[in-house]
């Protein structure tokens, strides 16, 4: 690790970029260790949890995060006072982004089992955008239905309202629910948020740059309520890998289902859905990830960088 945040040209950078092996000496300068019992219940997430990885990768973040957690509510007593207010605490918000499959909700689960365990023993919710998604019917309505997980394709308005609350304090703020099995909204579903102390929001676009408003203002945007904020990027290969696997897992769980959307994938050789899951990669999620996605990358406070089998290779943090 350089301690000069400069690149090859040694022009000043707000970034620092630490390999494998200096962000797992950054662990031995804080001990941290999960007991039996802790790396149990996080196995519990997915038998192909590493857990080594847990303890040199995210670990370490849980604790960089705890230190952005005190020194954010530190800002906000400040502002209080300053104001003459004793509210209530304001929760912190992490924004977790990045290509579909590339396992954000995997890290966004890691982080919360991990900061449910952090002394104050915080209340955590997680969210993910996919429950800000338009209803199939309004993306028909739209022509959208082959652009799904497209900035447009969300009701960002509504994301915003609800970030917006959330971090507001009130005291129960509702979000519609989105079925991966149904590939819809679930019309009579909804998931309410009552007051956590840390609030993470999963998506692909979570960093997106406020938008233009018709009236030539800027607006803001759910990036804009992030105390901090993770993107977890891998090669593209590996990434069409990854969704190209998944999509072969499924068939035999949730494709199999009656109230499948892709019930009809169930029963596809390997060949077949190996095609079929390349080509909605090709036609959907890797168009949203180089032209939507990615170009977010250098707007998080923490860019984990994959290598194949998931393991973090790179930590790029920003300092300044
Ligand atoms: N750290 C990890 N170790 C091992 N496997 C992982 C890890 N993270 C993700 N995976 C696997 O990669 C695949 C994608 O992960 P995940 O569902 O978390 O991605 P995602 O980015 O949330 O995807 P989507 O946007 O489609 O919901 C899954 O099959 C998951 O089991
Ligand atoms: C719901 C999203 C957009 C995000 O999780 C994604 O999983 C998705 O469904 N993308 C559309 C193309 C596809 O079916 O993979």
């Amino acid at each position: 690790m350089s301690a000069m945040a400069s690149n090859g040209a040694n022009q000043p950078t707000p970034f620092v970029e630490l390999d494998r092996a200096a962000w797992a000496r950054l662990r031995d300068q804080h001990p941290m260790r999960l007991d039996a019992s802790e790396v149990r219940r996080l196995q519990g997430l997915g038998d192909r949890l590493d857990i080594a990885e847990v303890e040199q990768i995210y670990l370490p973040l849980s604790r960089l995060l705890s230190f952005y957690e005190r020194a954010t509510e530190g800002l906000h007593r400040v502002t209080g006072d300053f104001l003459g207010e004793r509210r209530a605490r304001t929760p912190f918000v992490i924004g977790v982004a990045g290509s579909v499959a590339v396992g954000k909700s995997t890290t966004s689960r890691i982080l919360r089992e991990l900061i449910m365990r952090w002394e104050s023993r915080p209340t955590v919710e997680l969210v993910t955008t996919d429950g800000f998604l338009f209803p199939n019917a309004e993306l028909e309505r739209r022509n959208l239905m082959s652009r799904k997980g497209y900035p447009e394709s969300y009701d960002r308005r509504a994301l915003l309202r609800f970030v917006t609350a959330v971090k507001a304090g009130q005291a129960e703020v509702v979000a519609p629910v989105y079925s991966h099995l149904t590939y819809d909204i679930l019309p009579d579903e909804q998931i309410v948020v009552r007051q956590p102390d840390v609030l993470i929001v999963e998506g692909l676009n979570v960093l997106q740059a406020p938008r233009e408003q018709p009236d030539g203002r800027t607006g803001l945007a759910v990036s804009d309520f992030f105390d901090f904020s993770v993107y977890v990027d891998a090669k593209d290969s590996d990434v069409k890998t990854w969704y190209v696997d998944r999509f072969l897992r499924l068939r035999e769980t949730a494709f199999a289902q009656p109230s499948s959307y892709f019930r009809r994938y169930a029963s596809l050789s390997d060949d077949a859905a190996q095609d079929i899951a390349e080509n909605i990669w090709d036609a959907i999620n890797a168009p949203n990830l180089v032209r939507n996605i990615r170009p977010t990358r250098g707007r998080a406070t923490l860019v984990l960088r994959k290598g194949t089998n998931h393991k973090v290779e790179r930590v790029r943090l920003r300092r300044l």
